[in-house]
């Protein structure tokens, strides 16, 4: 065995850049028993816990953090291996910038280019910035740029030969995540962090590219050999370390052996048993408090309401591809629908005509799309703006970060469905303000020196901070409370868990249980209607109802093959 790629001594903790060399304040992490990366041999490495936490321990592995006590550095601390940069910058004790052998992949940061992130413009004819294919993107946009071979290797480990050839604003969300793992393996790096490569993945794809990303840091499948970058001996392989949400055991890859787990800011190595037995033991031991708040679901009889939304017989196609065939599907008041298919079936197709996204919303014939008891043309898109409360990653990649606009404005403009500021009523305020209190102590753990000598209450503060300035989970979170917060006819929830921490989304499911209870109180006291609620997930335990309790529709390759 060669030397380690990663070596962090047992009790280093990490702190801020620019903190006291002899730290004043906690540390940001502390390692319980280090953590060492061999550079080979079988060893595969995920980070589990508290997102938090899991967000500090990536950011410790691209050196954006200082350590303490200072070890003696056998290269660029915490790397131990020679990761072949200058020597100037070889030895030195204070982390510089990550080497460039260790690239990050993240899904829950808006893209900084804008690609793959205009969720509108598929739906259309596709303007000519808009046509750049996959292929082209990887050709083009790749730095070191990959080789046809590698191109072609690659594709063919995460099977998406078939998308190479269409543009990239045409793939569905999964296929936009497999083609940036995609992006990720051909920049051959050393290393490569993954943060919740398997979110929005469909149940099949997730088993096919956990074992596809184990065999490539096994070594059994070598990319190095197909790249151009000159950095690397062709012999080394390339080291995958995932960060996957929950603590729990479900989802782990096969191949991997080591976990790091982090709590209370604590970081545990542990082997995958040891692992696995710690949190069973752990589950056994919990104790089970019965879910007071959670409602049964009183499913709507047909019957006795008008649907709000009644598509008959739609078919949608692109060139020679059938995107929705024949597809027909009721929702009355009330019902809660889990909408499921692998990735490309055409659920976000189907909403989209529903959210009136897509341009053929408006000029489907009348029998075939309406939507709140009138023909879809009769009814004007900010009409069904401000009926339909929608959160999706789409949505999430969309959401203006430019405009200043604070978490509670960015909350409101959910009352109109809209991207930009408005004037909100003071009952208004006070709702967005309600919604955001059972999350302050998430939301306000980040308090600057100024919000600190303010004497604004947290609430208010954080009412006040730019949206853009919340990390990602928490700007999901808000987004999330900006589809609920004008309590709408229709709420649409596309994997909006995605990118949350396990905690926040427990606690959001805890808020829609008391929404719909109060939202099914009023229905029956005053004249108000029942929510009628579409999930979109594919992970069962993320619907935010018991198994059971819901309807199903399901679709595969754009026809429904399953409704009940
Ligand atoms: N302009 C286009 N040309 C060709 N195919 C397209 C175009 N736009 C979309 N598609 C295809 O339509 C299919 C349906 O996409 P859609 O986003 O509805 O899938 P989805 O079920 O929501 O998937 P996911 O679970 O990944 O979000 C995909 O296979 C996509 O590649």
């Amino acid at each position: 065995m060669r030397s380690a790629l990663v070596s962090i001594p047992a009790r280093t903790s990490v702190f801020p850049l620019g903190s006291a060399a002899v730290p004043t304040s906690s540390p940001l992490l502390r390692f319980r028993n280090g953590l060492n990366i061999p550079s080979d041999g079988e060893y595969g490495l995920a980070i589990v816990g508290e997102g938090e936490g899991r967000r500090r321990l990536v950011q410790t592995l691209l050196s954006k953090y200082r350590f303490h006590p200072h070890p003696p550095a056998p290269g660029i601390f915490p790397y131990a291996y020679d990761w072949g940069l200058e020597p100037h910058t070889q030895g030195t004790t204070e982390p510089i910038q990550s080497p460039p052998s260790i690239r990050h992949l993240t899904f829950s940061k808006p893209s900084a280019t804008g690609e793959f992130t205009d969720f509108t413009a598929r739906y259309g004819a596709l303007q000519e910035e808009d046509k750049d294919t996959l292929l082209q993107f990887f050709r083009n946009s790749l730095f070191p740029a990959p080789k046809e071979d590698a191109i072609a290797a690659v594709a063919a480990i995460l099977r998406i030969e078939h998308l190479l050839e269409l543009p990239l604003v045409a793939l569905s969300s999964g296929q936009t995540r497999r083609s940036r793992i995609a992006a990720g393996l051909l920049a051959a790096p050393r290393m490569l962090i993954l943060e919740d490569p398997f979110a929005g993945l469909d149940v099949q794809s997730r088993k096919e590219i956990a074992r596809m990303l184990g065999r490539v840091n096994s070594g059994a499948v070598n990319l190095k050999t197909t790249s151009q970058d000159a950095r690397h001996k062709e012999e080394d392989g390339m080291r995958l370390v995932l960060s996957l949400r929950g603590t729990g055991t479900i989802g782990l890859p096969g191949y991997v052996t080591h976990i790091a787990r982090v709590m209370g800011g604590d970081v545990e190595m542990l082997g995958k048993e040891e692992y696995v037995d710690k949190v069973k033991g752990e589950e056994e031991t919990q104790h089970v408090v019965p879910d007071m708040g959670r409602q049964a679901v009183t499913q709507s009889a047909e019957s006795s309401t008008q649907p709000v939304v009644d598509v008959q017989g739609v078919s949608i196609t692109y060139g020679e591809t059938k995107v929705l065939d024949n597809v027909s599907w009721r929702i009355h008041p009330g019902q809660r629908w889990h909408l499921q298919g692998s990735n490309g079936c055409g659920k976000t197709t189907l909403l989209s005509l529903i959210l009136g996204h897509h341009p053929k919303s408006f000029s489907l014939p009348a029998e075939t799309l309406s939507l709140f008891s009138k023909p879809r043309r009769e009814v004007a898109t900010p009409t069904l703006r401000r009926r339909i409360g929608h959160a999706s990653p789409e949505i999430f990649a969309a959401f203006p970060r430019s405009m200043g606009l604070s978490a509670g404005e960015a909350v409101g403009t959910g009352y109109e469905g809209v991207f930009s500021r408005r004037r909100m009523t003071e009952a208004q305020r006070a709702r967005v303000q309600r919604l955001l209190e059972p999350f302050v102590d998430l939301l306000g753990r980040r308090r600057t020196p100024a919000s600190r000598s303010s004497t604004k209450s947290t609430l208010d503060l954080i009412y006040d901070t730019d949206f853009s300035h919340f990390p990602p989970n928490q700007q999901a979170l808000l987004l999330f409370l900006r589809a609920i917060v004008s309590r709408p006819l229709l709420l649409i929830l596309d994997e909006a868990s995605q990118g949350m921490d396990e905690e926040t989304w427990s606690r959001c499911r805890v808020l829609l249980d008391q929404e719909w209870a109060e939202i099914a109180h009023d229905a029956k006291t005053a004249t108000g209607s029942e929510q009628a609620v579409v999930v979109v997930s594919h992970w069962e335990e993320e619907v935010p109802w018991e198994a059971g309790q819901g309807r199903v529709l399901r679709l595969h390759e754009g026809k429904v093959v399953h409704q009940e």
